[in-house]
């Protein structure tokens, strides 16, 4: 009770003294949304797998909670929510991920959670990307930073706080942030069992992970008006028409980075006398950095366009010679997917899930073979290379966890699966076990 009280005279003092113009046309619109709203926050210590709740109309038969459902809001803890409303997705995502880096740099010490809320009968239509904020206990100060950082975003964000309310039971509170102290909404919610499909698995499809050429494109299309050179791989794609392949086996090396793929891919170019491709291929791959820094959903679009305009390079190579191809299809699958989905490798889309599958409409290699070294060893080699990592692998090498998910995700893709090979032992005697599964596998 204390704890609201403190909560709500901070946000009207601060909504007091900022002034602007109101909105109350969208806000109307949403608070009405919000009674039939769900919330998936991801896993984080609090819980191991997603945290539901939902809105709901009051009534006399109406269950109540307390701190005890809501772990975050223990010991008089506030906490609260921020959805980037729906829009256009390009600019969506990319306010989603500049809000995401404000919120860790400006809120030291606060756990900021991805969240998502949809309506349960249209996902997709409903769905909007946002953030669970739970501030460190006793810090007044989280929620003033909270309050200006929002300012910026007040157009395209819906602000909520959580806490204990005057009436038993644990209270949403909708705030206009963009004008006067004003409690636009308040509603009752209720910790839920998640879905039997999980809204965050759901929501990869077309906007991390796509199974289509058109699906990709479209996102760089949309692109285009904020970064030149989406453009000028669309126009790669052009010049990149897919060919019919040749008769010789197309190979691919998966691992993550340091396994020893360019080592491997090196030796069986000389030893199969094979062409040596990459994905993505030289022509896009120097754009590489400007995606790295963009959200997924354009980050993965690049990436995934990336492995059809080599796909043309690789389907041309193999009329002639056998095709070696490091990393492709199951690297843009794995990543996306593992950085995705929060929690642990339990979280992951069950085995056989179709996340999975490969992209009807993309050239199929005959063999995909993944090395695998033990963590140890990995960032032994990273060290003794010496060259600089991407950011990512510095997050990979941080943290274990998310090695762990991206490895079982290429674990779990299917037609064509991953050919295991432990990396460990020597270079010579990967290349042999290599060489052996390719005459077992392929027509060599
Ligand atoms: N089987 C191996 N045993 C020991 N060191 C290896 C082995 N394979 C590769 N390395 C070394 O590990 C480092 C990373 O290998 P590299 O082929 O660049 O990996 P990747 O292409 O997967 O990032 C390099 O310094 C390489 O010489
Ligand atoms: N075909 C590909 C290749 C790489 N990626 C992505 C997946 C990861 O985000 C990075 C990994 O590439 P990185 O440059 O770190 O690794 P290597 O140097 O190739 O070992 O690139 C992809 O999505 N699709």
């Amino acid at each position: 009770m204390l704890g609201w009280r403190r909560h709500r005279f901070v946000l009207q003092l601060y909504f007091h003294i900022k002034s602007g113009l109101t909105n109350s046309r969208r806000m109307a619109g949403s608070s009405t949304d919000l009674k039939t709203q769900m919330f998936a926050v991801e896993p984080n210590s609090y819980s191991l797998s997603p945290f539901y709740f939902r809105t709901y109309n009051c009534g006399p038969q109406a269950p109540s909670m307390t701190p005890n459902d809501w772990p975050m809001l223990a010991q008089g803890r506030l906490s609260f929510s921020v959805c980037i409303t729906k829009g256009h997705r390009v600019k969506t995502a990319r306010l989603h991920k500049s809000l995401g880096q404000q919120l860790s740099q400006q809120l030291p010490g606060s756990e900021i959670l991805r969240l998502i809320s949809y309506r349960p009968n249209d996902l997709h239509g409903s769905l909007e990307k946002g953030f669970f904020i739970v501030p460190p206990l006793c810090c007044l100060d989280a929620q003033r930073r909270l309050c200006d950082i929002l300012g910026e975003y007040r157009q395209d964000i819906q602000l909520c706080s959580y806490s204990e309310g005057e009436e038993p039971g644990i209270w949403q509170y909708l705030w206009e942030v963009n004008g006067e102290a004003k409690e636009v909404a308040r509603s009752p919610v209720l910790r839920v069992d998640g879905p039997m499909s999980s809204p965050f698995v759901d929501s990869i499809k077309g906007s991390a992970v796509f199974y289509s050429l058109e699906d990709a494109c479209s996102i760089l299309k949309e692109s285009s008006a904020f970064i030149p050179e989406a453009q000028k791989v669309l126009a790669s794609v052009e010049q990149h028409r897919v060919l019919e392949r040749g008769p010789s086996p197309i190979i691919v090396i998966e691992g993550l980075d340091a396994t020893g793929k360019s080592t491997l891919t090196e030796s069986l170019k000389t030893h199969l006398e094979a062409e040596l491709l990459k994905s993505p291929p030289d022509s896009i791959s120097h754009w590489r950095t400007i995606f790295d820094s963009e959200p997924s959903l354009i980050k993965r679009a690049y990436y995934a366009v990336g492995n059809y305009i080599g796909a043309t390079e690789i389907a041309k190579k193999s009329k002639t010679s056998p095709v070696i191809v490091d990393r492709f299809w199951h690297s843009t699958a794995a990543y996306a997917i593992a950085t995705e989905m929060g929690g642990g490798i339990h979280n992951l889309p069950d085995h056989h899930h179709d996340v999975y599958r490969w992209p009807e409409d993309l050239l199929r290699p005959d063999l995909v073979i993944l090395l695998t070294v033990c963590d140890e060893e990995r960032i032994r080699r990273i060290r003794k290379r010496g060259l600089q990592e991407t950011k990512e692998e510095k997050e990979l090498e941080a943290n274990s966890m998310f090695r762990q998910k991206v490895e079982e995700v290429y674990k779990r893709m299917e037609d064509p699966s991953c050919v295991i090979i432990d990396a460990s032992p020597s270079m010579e005697m990967v290349l042999q076990e290599a060489l052996s599964v390719i005459k077992k596998k392929c027509d060599i």
